[in-house]
């Protein structure tokens, strides 16, 4: 019988201390469906601990400047940046994606989250207006709100978790984070890094644990005034329930089915490839991904034969595998809903051009159990098809055709959400007309996730409430005063 293989055994991170806890949920490594690490199922009692440490770490932390702050941020991503390799490693064994991606994508934008947000809180200006008829001055000053809870998801696990951390500790914050229960391998080894850069205990605390068992018990504290929260949509309704008779202050970055829209004059050596990444990169699991991918009339069927031989090349392989452009989707519980929505078009009569009960998938023997899919292209699909209107977060992208661009703004915006989307066209008006015209909180054109942190970063309709970025997640982190001086 094979050894007993070591389990990575997790604990919570609480004022300054690592702490264990009385029972664990497994967590598998998405290539191999193994357990091989165990993480705290912490609930109520553990947050009360946390909001204590927090509590009491507050008032140091928010009276120091902005500057001596900064010092503290720059020192952690210079200790993310000395243990990238290690993190990378760990990320792609936790979440299945390639390791290239965790080298090349996740730890690095964790890094710069900590130097950006370390530069930008020492720009902020407030605003003063003057009254000299009636003898008076009024000026605006932003305060920290308090303890925030940070709920991130399983998809980017430490680039979103230090996408919200960062600003809010930034801002004078002390933070409860609760990073997914899939994913929580880089956040604990985030923790250890903590003292090395001299974050004081109880600034940053996290807290590992299931979201109804212990995220709930955040999201209700009456001690933590704000959430901000990156995952499902029916997650975030929940979340606006239990925080509703608290009144808090909630940043909701959710879903998306992002449209691509590739005019007949778009540069298709450009727009293939790019379309290829943005509908499979980090297996399809990015609120941003493509999902559904518009091309006019007279190059639909050019662009389709091109798009599905790109998408044959997007290699699947084991997360090691430097050659490999997708690892495995996150569980056996995703990859299965994923493959549903397949069936689903196939028994709607759609047709699979390419990966899943197409083309077959090879993996070594110990990697047969991985939760691994290949990317999948449909097309023949209804615009009312639940693969054309729901988020499937998976490796599965729908092309269909239009002709005019009044009807392709249209259906693009007929769905219930409105995070990204990318607009493909040589014609400078057309891509400035449409642009506005779409509702997506991002839109790209003739690129895909070139990320500018300094402007708002989210999405509208069912994709979420609020914006993150410079001054969006620093206005979120702090409450606003006027303050009106007679002289
Ligand atoms: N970034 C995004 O847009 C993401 C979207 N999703 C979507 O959500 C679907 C389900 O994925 P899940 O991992 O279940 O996402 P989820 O939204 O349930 O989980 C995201 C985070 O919320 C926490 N959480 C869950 N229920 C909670 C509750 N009642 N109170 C407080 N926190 C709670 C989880 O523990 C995790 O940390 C995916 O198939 C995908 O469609 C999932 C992850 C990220
Ligand atoms: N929120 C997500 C991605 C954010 C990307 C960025 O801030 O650059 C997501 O995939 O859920």
């Amino acid at each position: 019988m094979a050894g007993k293989r070591e389990l990575l055994m997790l604990e919570n991170f609480i004022g300054g201390k690592f702490l264990p806890c009385n029972s664990y949920i497994d967590s598998y490594d998405p290539s191999t469906g193994e357990v091989y690490c165990k993480v705290p199922n912490s609930g109520k009692e553990e947050i009360e601990v946390a909001v204590q440490a927090a509590r009491e770490a507050f008032p140091a932390w928010s009276s120091r400047s902005p500057q001596e702050r900064s010092l503290i941020l720059n020192r952690v991503a210079d200790v993310l940046e000395q243990s990238l390799e290690e993190l990378a490693q760990a990320e792609s064994k936790d979440q299945g994606k390639t390791l290239t991606l965790a080298r090349t994508m996740d730890i690095p934008r964790s890094v710069l989250n900590f130097r950006f947000f370390a530069s930008s809180i020492q720009h902020h200006v407030s605003d003063c207006t003057e009254m000299s008829h009636l003898g008076c001055m009024h000026y605006t000053v932003r305060t920290p709100v308090g303890i925030a809870g940070l709920i991130s998801p399983w998809n980017l696990p430490l680039y979103l978790l230090t996408w919200k951390i960062a600003p809010a500790i930034a801002a004078g914050n002390t933070v409860i984070a609760k990073p997914s229960e899939l994913t929580s391998v880089t956040a604990w080894m985030f923790c250890k890094l903590l003292d090395k850069a001299g974050v004081p205990p109880g600034v940053i605390n996290v807290v590992f644990g299931t979201g109804p068992r212990v995220g709930e018990a955040l999201v209700s504290h009456p001690e933590v005034p704000v959430i901000s929260f990156t995952g499902s949509q029916p997650t975030a309704e929940r979340i606006t329930q239990l925080s509703a008779p608290h009144c808090k202050k909630l940043s909701l970055e959710l879903g998306g089915k992002n449209p691509a829209i590739i005019f007949e004059d778009a540069n298709l050596e450009e727009c293939i490839p790019a379309t290829v990444r943005s509908s499979f990169a980090n297996q399809g699991e990015i609120c941003l991904c493509t999902s559904r991918i518009f091309v006019q009339r007279s190059i639909y069927n050019e662009f389709l034969k091109r798009f599905v031989e790109a998408t044959r090349k997007w290699k699947v392989g084991i997360p090691s595998d430097p050659s490999a452009n997708m690892g495995a989707l996150i569980s056996k519980a995703h990859l299965e809903k994923v493959r549903s929505y397949v069936t689903k078009a196939h028994a709607e009569g759609a047709k699979i051009l390419c990966g899943e009960g197409v083309d077959q998938l090879s993996l070594p023997l110990r990697n047969q159990a991985g939760y691994f899919m290949l990317p999948t292209v449909i097309t023949d699909i209804k615009d009312e098809s639940c693969c054309m209107t729901e988020e499937i977060f998976g490796p599965v992208t729908c092309v269909v055709p239009f002709d005019s661009e009044e009807e392709v703004i249209a259906r693009a915006n007929g769905v219930k959400y409105g995070l990204g989307a990318t607009v493909w066209s040589k014609d400078v008006g057309r891509i400035h007309r449409v642009a506005k015209r779409l509702q997506s909180g991002l839109v790209w054109t003739n690129c895909w996730l070139i990320r500018e942190l300094n402007l708002p970063f989210g999405g509208m309709k069912s994709s979420g409430i609020g914006r993150e970025g410079a001054k969006d997640s620093y206005d979120f982190f702090t409450e606003i005063k006027t303050i009106t001086i007679k002289y």
